[in-house]
């Protein structure tokens, strides 16, 4: 079977670490559906039926054939469901987008937004099943970061343990004051408890990926509330000169709003020093500042 460039396709050969992700996934799993992106060869699907039913999402309808026949002659002590389509083609129910809000109705856009994401926790939609799930997958690198980021944002999405490029894992596992600190480190921390498990060596793959990859874990905050896409937005500005000064990445945000004069309250009552740079500040400090904007609109 030849793999296609276009869906991502490195599929992972090495044993050790096959085994190695089933057992990280088997110590997050409950009583949750098990779900994965990507069947390619099976490898990984076949070791995820010795723990639980499985469901699979794969795009490539000649890897469905492929798998679906290699599985033929086997009996599982569990389920196993195969779906042909596009994950990316499934709603995710929840506005996930990093767009800005229009600037002419600025302040009635970031109520909307929140009002909005209130119903939608509420409705009990969630991305890949309408019950609560727990993802493993060796991520497709195209697609990675919305991949990631849709989980994070389902609430029914309670846990998950991907592989991606080096460089992404790096980002969405990041801690404050860490030079990889990021909007998309703020937003995993917001969702719940990352770990950044181990790396993947490019000869574990045929065919060979350019870079290293890494597996990391996610486990849904019990408290989880919903990401407002305002929320994002205003990461989106904050870290959008990552070396300047936040001060004055966010004031345009604030401005907006006709709201400049509450940042530097903001700053003073945090104790954020005006000099400091975006991965400076604690995800915590970050809902403050955003708290403290919709508070006074
Ligand atoms: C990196 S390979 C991993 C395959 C296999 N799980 C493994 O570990 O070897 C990614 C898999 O995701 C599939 N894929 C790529 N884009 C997809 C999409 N949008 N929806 C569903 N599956 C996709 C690819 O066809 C491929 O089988």
């Amino acid at each position: 079977m030849r793999a296609k460039k276009r869906f991502g396709q490195n599929f992972l050969k090495d044993p050790f670490i096959l085994d190695q992700i089933v057992q990280v996934s088997a110590e997050l799993l409950q009583d949750q559906k098990l779900i994965e992106i990507g069947v390619g060869l099976g490898d990984l699907s076949e070791r995820l039926l010795s723990i639980a039913s499985l469901t699979t999402y794969e795009i490539d309808a000649d890897l469905c054939s492929f798998v679906l026949q290699k599985f033929s002659s086997r009996s599982f002590a569990n389920t196993f469901s195969l779906v042909n389509c596009d994950v990316l083609s499934i709603s995710l129910g929840i506005d996930s987008n990093l767009n800005l809000p229009k600037k002419t109705d600025a302040k009635q856009a970031l109520h909307t937004m929140s009002d909005d994401s209130n119903s939608r926790v509420e409705s009990k939609k969630g991305w890949l099943a309408n019950e609560p799930y727990i993802l493993v997958s060796n991520l497709p690198y195209n697609i990675a970061t919305r991949i990631v980021l849709n989980l994070l944002h389902d609430p029914l999405c309670e846990g998950f343990v991907v592989m991606t490029q080096k460089e992404v894992a790096l980002k969405f596992c990041a801690d404050t004051l860490s030079s990889d600190f990021c909007a998309l480190s703020v937003i995993a921390q917001s969702a719940g408890e990352m770990a950044l498990l181990f790396d993947v060596s490019k000869e574990s793959f045929d065919p060979m990926p350019k870079v290293t990859s890494s597996v990391f874990r996610h486990k849904k905050s019990t408290n989880f509330t919903h990401i407002e896409s305002g929320f994002e937005s205003m990461l989106k500005m904050a870290f959008s000169s990552p070396r300047k000064k936040l001060f004055n990445n966010l004031l345009p945000f604030f401005k907006q709003y006709e709201q400049e004069n509450l940042l530097d309250k903001i700053f003073a009552q945090e104790s954020i020093e005006q000099s400091a740079r975006p991965h400076q500040i604690s995800t915590q400090k970050y809902h403050h500042i955003y708290n403290t904007l919709k508070d006074h609109l």
